[in-house]
């Protein structure tokens, strides 16, 4: 197969920062995706309706002419956050989701949930309007292993949460475990998941390949091979839980390239194109179009694209490092080649 055309892809997972780094990195998404469900982990975040409606103005504003693209926006769910304001971004047509953060567990999540438990008046009245809660679903206990963190989150969180919200939709973000794949699969078909292609592609042997690779950490961090091949085998499977996220969230090189360097991979730049290769590995191409396409849309309630795209065999290289606002970023796959290349609209 050299040429593959299916309906126009969204993507369920977005950091698309703010100011002049979203101007930099907006281009890139609105190219291959349709819509986008936008993060609200901004300084400071996301936590209103009014809020969301501000940025959104500001993403419009940011898209380069000729560009069609819609932001789905999300709040920042906070331990204090009242039901009137879950009600009010329902209504407001132009919020999708609350985004739970632990604490302290990822970029920008200082102002996150202490603990679910306060959180009841929320997810009480998203239960019942239907406003999806999407979760980082790691622990921050500092005495459970980083590599545990998704796979503890599911028994003393994600569990007990559906137990008290049974109607609650909610969508397991970036899956890393099996454990994680095995939990969405087996739940109600009000819990689906968001899968990332840098997950699909490669396992935590890519942050120590000859040296320290800061550009291959992210959260939830790189797993074992054994935990690739089950998000795989989930993402390629067919199933309706599982769509696509990338989870692409900028930071400039020297961000990462640090003592401390931050999480976060750079995705955007060939999104598309690192998920036709990780399901062409698989011996799944056919199975793209409903994970890219489909999925997303109708656990969100929200109606398929319309039109198309298509992807070309044509190898290309990724350029080393992409301008971020005045910074640069080194966005995945960094001076290295692609086999799949967008075809422009
Ligand atoms: N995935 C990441 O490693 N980082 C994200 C936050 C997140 O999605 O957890 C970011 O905002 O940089
Ligand atoms: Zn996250
Ligand atoms: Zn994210």
């Amino acid at each position: 197969m050299t040429t593959l055309t299916f309906t126009r892809p969204d993507d369920w997972h977005l950091h698309l920062r703010d100011g002049a780094a979203l101007q930099s990195v907006l281009p890139d998404t609105a190219r291959q995706f349709a819509r986008a469900i936008v993060m609200p982990n901004l300084r400071p975040p996301v936590t209103t309706t009014a809020l969301a409606l501000a940025y959104r103005e500001r993403i419009l504003a940011a898209l380069p002419a000729g560009m069609v693209f819609e932001p789905l926006m999300t709040l920042y769910l906070t331990d204090n956050m009242r039901a009137e304001e879950i009600l009010l971004a329902k209504a407001s047509g132009a919020v999708h989701g609350v985004k739970l953060y632990p604490a302290g567990a990822t970029t920008n999540s200082d102002s996150g949930v202490t603990s679910l438990e306060k959180c009841a008046p929320a997810l009480a009245a998203m239960e019942q309007c239907g406003l999806p809660l999407l979760v980082h679903a790691e622990v921050t206990d500092a005495d459970v292993d980083v590599f545990d963190r998704e796979k503890v989150f599911i028994d003393r969180h994600m569990r007990p949460l559906l137990q008290r919200h049974p109607g609650l939709k909610v969508v397991f973000e970036h899956i890393t475990t099996r454990d994680a794949a095995e939990f969405v699969a087996a739940a109600p078909t009000n819990v689906a998941a968001t899968i990332t292609a840098h997950h699909l592609l490669m396992n935590r042997n890519a942050m120590f390949a000859g040296g320290i690779r800061p550009h291959h950490y992210c959260l939830p961090v790189l797993k074992r091979e054994e935990h690739r091949l089950a998000l795989l085998a989930a993402a390629t499977s067919g199933s309706a839980k599982f769509f696509l996220g990338t989870d692409s969230a900028p930071h400039a090189k020297h961000a990462k390239e640090a003592a401390c360097g931050c999480a976060g991979m750079y995705t955007a730049h060939a999104a598309i194109e690192f998920y036709a290769e990780a399901f062409e590995a698989a011996g799944a191409l056919d199975k793209l179009e409903a994970f890219a396409s489909f999925h997303g849309p109708d656990f969100y309630g929200l109606p398929r694209n319309t039109s198309q795209v298509s992807l070309k065999r044509e190898t290309w290289s990724v350029p080393d490092e992409i301008a971020l606002g005045a910074e640069t970023l080194v966005p995945l796959r960094a001076g290295q080649t692609i086999a799949w290349k967008l075809q422009a609209a």
